[in-house]
């Protein structure tokens, strides 16, 4: 188990360029299952999930090369599905979340799928149900091994239909779009998730020559077709990471900016952060943000305590409520911070107290932040990062407090995060791995 050693209350300055979107790359990579082309993909991000998820490809068949930094093509010509029943497949298919993606393109193109229990945070309760009621709506039958706990679809051939999913889930969206796209007839697929992931995706397959309409809304409209081609795929760079490091500014009073952030895809993020009353300035596409004394959180227009909570795209992205919740321990004022997705993702809270801030759970889906408006700094401690975007926030948090933090499991904060300790020291962090 690596360890991060933070000796915080520096600021730091600079520019930093965020990488490739983890979120995005897993659904990208899994669509390459559609086609017998060739695929190239770049800005994939240098991580453990995306690394992992290559590697189980290349085991299933696929061939890989890499062209350079960050790009790779793609071909999956010929898929063992033998290795699909194979015990090494249940371990590398079972240690991330996006490997469940393979489903619906293994379903469409091979007529059946497999996944074990797929990982991932342990951030609460993780049904699959969307995406295998989604299949058996296009026509695939279901089972599911509940002593080996290992999922099959199976399908002579997927025939179009109208489905609502039970819920916006983000894999499972493109999960059951993966499969309609080469399905017999049209789909339409109602309460789809429509983060810019889901957009990226739907218009990478367009590009494969499928026929999705309504990209962007929870209605998609899709004709099958009979084959997918090649196509060459840039990712976007990755809001949550933006995100992160707006919070990073922030709560180290330091100046930086962000590059290439493609704003028009953040959506609401930045003005989540702005009603914690953190300034930003687009320049460009970059986001620069000023070294701020202090920051005041907003109340409602009737001067309530201001509530920051999650939603399914446009709303606000539960994966940054974390950092939100750490940046709001130094701001000025109140804020209830409500995470309605995930039962099991607020619990980390205990060790920003610890560290000396002023929260109460009121309960494992909300807790009230009363900032310390820098009155007092936090205090560095040792800690253990619970899941990815707990792991980043503590980081933020050692990095803002008072002497030596020590982070361990480190583990759960590469999987998502490039070379974060180099990126930070570049910035005049005093970080290193231990
Ligand atoms: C690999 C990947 O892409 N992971 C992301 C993906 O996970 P993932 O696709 O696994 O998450 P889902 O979108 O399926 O659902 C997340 C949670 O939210 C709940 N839910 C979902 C939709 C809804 O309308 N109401 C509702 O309550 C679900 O029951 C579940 O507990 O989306 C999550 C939600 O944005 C993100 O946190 C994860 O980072
Ligand atoms: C929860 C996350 O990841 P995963 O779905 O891969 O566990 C995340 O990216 O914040």
């Amino acid at each position: 188990m690596a360890s991060f050693e933070i000796y915080g209350g520096k600021k730091l300055k600079g520019e930093l360029v965020p990488q490739g979107a983890k979120n995005e790359a897993l659904q990208i990579l899994c669509a390459v299952l559609l086609t017998e082309d060739k695929v190239t993909i770049s800005n994939l991000p240098d991580i453990i999930d995306v690394n992992k998820l290559i590697s189980l490809l290349q085991a299933m068949g696929v061939k890989v090369e890499k062209v350079e930094k960050g790009t790779f093509i793609f071909q999956a010509k010929e898929i063992d599905l033998d290795y699909l029943r194979s015990e090494d497949f249940k371990n590398r298919a079972s240690s991330l979340r996006g490997s469940i993606m393979i489903v619906g393109p293994l379903l469409a193109r091979f007529g059946e799928g497999f996944i074990p229990k797929p990982g991932g945070d342990k951030i609460g309760r993780r049904r699959l149900d969307t995406h295998f009621e989604g299949f058996a709506r296009l026509g695939a039958e279901f089972n599911f091994d509940a002593e080996e706990y290992f999922y099959s679809v199976k399908a002579k051939k997927l025939k179009g239909t109208y489905i609502h999913l039970d819920e916006a889930s983000v894999t499972g969206t493109a999960n059951v779009v993966m499969a309609a796209v080469l399905a017999e007839g049209h789909t339409t697929i109602y309460n789809a998730a429509c983060e810019p992931y889901l957009q990226q995706l739907c218009k990478m397959l367009n590009s494969m020559g499928a026929q999705i309409a309504g990209i962007g809304s929870n209605r998609l409209e899709i004709d099958g077709v009979d084959k997918l081609g090649g196509c060459f795929h840039r990712i976007l760079p990755d809001m949550i990471e933006i995100g992160s490091f707006i919070g990073l500014a922030a709560m180290t009073q330091s100046e930086i900016t962000i590059k290439d952030v493609s704003y028009e895809n953040l959506g609401i993020i930045p003005d989540v952060f702005r009603k914690l009353g953190i300034q930003m300035e687009l320049r460009g596409d970059d986001l620069f943000i000023p070294a701020q004394e202090s920051y005041e959180v907003e109340t409602f227009i009737d001067g309530s305590i201001m509530t920051i909570s999650d939603a399914p795209w446009p709303g606000f992205t539960p994966d940054l409520l974390s950092i939100i919740l750490v940046v709001a321990t130094q701001a000025k004022g109140a804020v209830l911070i409500h995470q309605k997705m995930f039962e099991s993702r607020l619990f980390f809270v205990d060790k920003l107290i610890d560290m000396g801030a002023q929260i109460i759970l009121c309960d494992p889906h909300r807790a009230t932040v009363i900032g310390l408006d820098r009155k007092y700094p936090l205090r560095g401690i040792q800690m253990t990062s619970p899941d990815i975007r707990a792991g980043v926030s503590l980081l933020i948090a050692a990095l803002s407090a008072e002497g030596r933090s020590v982070i361990h499991n480190i583990e759960q904060i590469d999987r998502g995060y490039q070379d974060i300790d180099i990126r930070l020291s570049n910035l005049g962090a005093d970080i290193r791995r231990l």
